[in-house]
């Protein structure tokens, strides 16, 4: 038996995500074995005194044992490595997901101009057929430049950060909000892929 109790070895990889950063930066490793994406509803609530590492560790466990469960289900031939991703922004302790609508993404916006906050992201990944997992997180920290309340309205009206974490993307339009970062820059994207390629390397998958 192998140190992630799987009697085969792993076949594919499973992302249980509908991120498409997520999709491209996976599918940006060329990982030699075929990579699908299975998302499901995994519960994102948490207690309120949860850790920021706590939390988005907790929850990518949580997207990658819902998908995982699915495989289950259907009794996969194939062996399984289900992979799960959360990212939340944190400014003074106070997490910040995605924005309910754009008045919620202005106060998010308010919050982060003009000075630095930190972005988690945890990391999971479960062998579908033994439920066995690991997960990790890395953090890194965001600074945003000081704007007015006209320039993050006319940031807001572009859509943009209608589905990301503290109502930014630094790979699009956001970009031009920050100074600058301390960290892992893909991290902030949604999946710090250099953690993820130590990770999988766990479970015998080499990325080169
Ligand atoms: C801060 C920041 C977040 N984000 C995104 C990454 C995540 O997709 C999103 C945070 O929400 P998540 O709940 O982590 O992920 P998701 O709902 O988009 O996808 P899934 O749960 O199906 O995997 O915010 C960016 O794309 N750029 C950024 O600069």
């Amino acid at each position: 038996m192998s140190k992630y109790e799987s009697t085969k070895p792993i076949s594919q990889l499973v992302l249980a995500s509908s991120s498409p950063r997520r999709k491209e930066l996976v599918a940006s490793l060329g990982l030699s074995l075929p990579v699908y994406i299975l998302s499901s509803d995994a519960d994102e609530s948490v207690p309120s005194d949860w850790a920021p590492a706590h939390i988005v560790e907790q929850l990518a466990l949580r997207k990658a044992h819902a998908t995982a469960a699915i495989l289950k289900e259907r009794r996969e031939e194939n062996c399984s490595l289900v992979v799960g991703a959360d990212t939340i922004v944190v400014v003074d302790g106070r997490v910040l997901g995605k924005p309910k609508d754009h008045e919620d993404a202005l106060s998010m916006l308010q919050s982060l101009q003009g000075r630095e906050h930190e972005v988690y992201t945890g990391v999971a990944c479960v062998v579908a057929e033994t439920g066995a997992e690991t997960s990790a997180h890395r953090m890194t920290k965001v600074y945003m430049k000081p704007m007015r309340d006209e320039v993050l309205k006319r940031y807001i009206a572009t859509g943009e950060p209608d589905d990301k974490a503290g109502a930014y993307g630094i790979q699009g339009l956001g970009a031009t909000l920050v100074e600058k970062i301390d960290g892992c820059y893909f991290n902030v994207v949604g999946l710090p892929v250099s953690l993820l390629s130590d990770m999988l390397a766990q479970y015998e998958i080499q990325v080169f």
